[in-house]
């Protein structure tokens, strides 16, 4: 018997990573193939954004997926949410000319103070919400706190693109297959704060960090080249990374949804106060994903050299959720 459809909102559909991500959810990619998905779209109540989305949605119809049960457009979250199992926040407010971070932070918090009163107001008791838009895990919780009637654990920022660029840089310079790495992770910040972290990874039980053997290079090449790999996509591309971050979008909730069969995966999740990162802060960590759920993998050893970078990035993620508090 064929599965009931599931409700899929993406906010910024009509953007650069809406682009990117709704066809693959639409294929399956994200929920299975075997998943039929309802696509409830949302764009800014603004002409040429809703035109754009009306011709993304047309090229949606073209492609005729037989998963897509169904294509909404709306510019009210409290349309877009409804009874939704599944919300990507992509959409965001980017920094313009001359704004100063606090300036780009208010005018996050507005817009995800909106979306999570939507979500908390109408979607499914179960969603599962996955914050893109920068700053991520500051958004997160932004839409977290204005949710208080959904579980605070259903709501999750976006790690798996720094994650994922870990991974690559690692099996370039080792020489490894980037698909074979298990054990790594990012903690903390989407943000060039943020801490990946090799010293558990292997690859066919052999140890990464044994294999690489090299501090010096972890520190003054392979972090600072992880952390700043946004910037240097936009320095080539002109344009923010799309296509590597709506397939990390994909890559996040389907471990989310359909499970990690044991293995590690970076998620931005809000804390329980596992490695002393207060409890509420949405942060990046290990975790392992079965059934719908994702548990924080604890009992790894802190070294000296890693506590200071968790320290650093923790110190800049309370910064910003300083920043807005405020505002919530
Ligand atoms: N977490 C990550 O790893 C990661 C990686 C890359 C980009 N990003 C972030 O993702 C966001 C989107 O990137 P993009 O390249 O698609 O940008 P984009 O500017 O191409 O598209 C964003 C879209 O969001 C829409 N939008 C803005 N405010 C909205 C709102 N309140 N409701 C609904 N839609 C809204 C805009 O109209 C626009 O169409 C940015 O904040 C970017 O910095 C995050
Ligand atoms: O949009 C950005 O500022 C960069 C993005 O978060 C990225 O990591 O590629």
């Amino acid at each position: 018997m064929s599965k009931q459809p599931v409700r899929v909102a993406v906010t910024g559909a009509a953007g650069q990573i809406g682009y990117a991500l709704l066809f693959r959810i639409a294929s399956g990619e994200m929920l299975g193939k075997d998943q039929p998905v309802i696509l409830q779209l949302l764009e800014i109540p603004d002409e040429k954004a809703q035109n754009a989305l009306k011709g993304v949605i047309m090229e949606l119809e073209d492609c005729a997926f037989p998963l897509l049960a169904g294509i909404e457009a709306h510019s009210d979250p409290l349309q877009a949410f409804k009874d939704t199992d599944y919300a990507l926040l992509v959409g965001a407010r980017p920094r313009g000319p001359g704004m100063e971070r606090a300036d780009l932070l208010a005018a996050n918090a507005q817009i995800f103070t909106a979306q999570g009163k939507a979500l908390n107001a109408v979607a499914s008791r179960n969603v599962k919400v996955l914050v893109v838009g920068n700053p991520a895990n500051t958004n997160a919780y932004i839409a977290m706190k204005s949710a208080p009637d959904l579980p605070a654990k259903n709501f999750t920022a976006m790690l798996r693109l720094d994650h994922n660029r870990a991974a690559s840089q690692l099996a370039a310079k080792a020489g490894f297959k980037v698909g074979d790495i298990k054990k790594l992770t990012v903690w903390g910040n989407h943000s060039p704060t943020m801490y990946a972290d090799y010293r558990f990874a292997t690859v066919d039980g052999k140890s990464v960090k044994d294999m690489i053997n090299d501090q010096a290079w972890n520190k003054d090449v392979f972090l600072p080249t992880v952390g700043k790999r946004g910037a240097a996509i936009i320095a080539a591309r002109g344009l923010s990374s799309a296509a590597s971050a709506a397939n990390a979008a994909i890559d996040h909730v389907r471990d989310w949804a359909l499970g990690s069969n044991g293995e590690w995966v970076t998620m931005g999740v809000p804390s329980n106060g596992e490695y002393g990162i207060p409890a509420g802060i949405v942060f990046g960590f290990p975790v392992t994903t079965e059934n719908g759920e994702y548990k924080i993998v604890e009992g790894l050893e802190i070294d000296a050299f890693s506590q200071e970078c968790i320290d650093k990035t923790l110190a800049e993620l309370q910064g910003e959720q300083d920043g807005v508090k405020h505002l919530l």
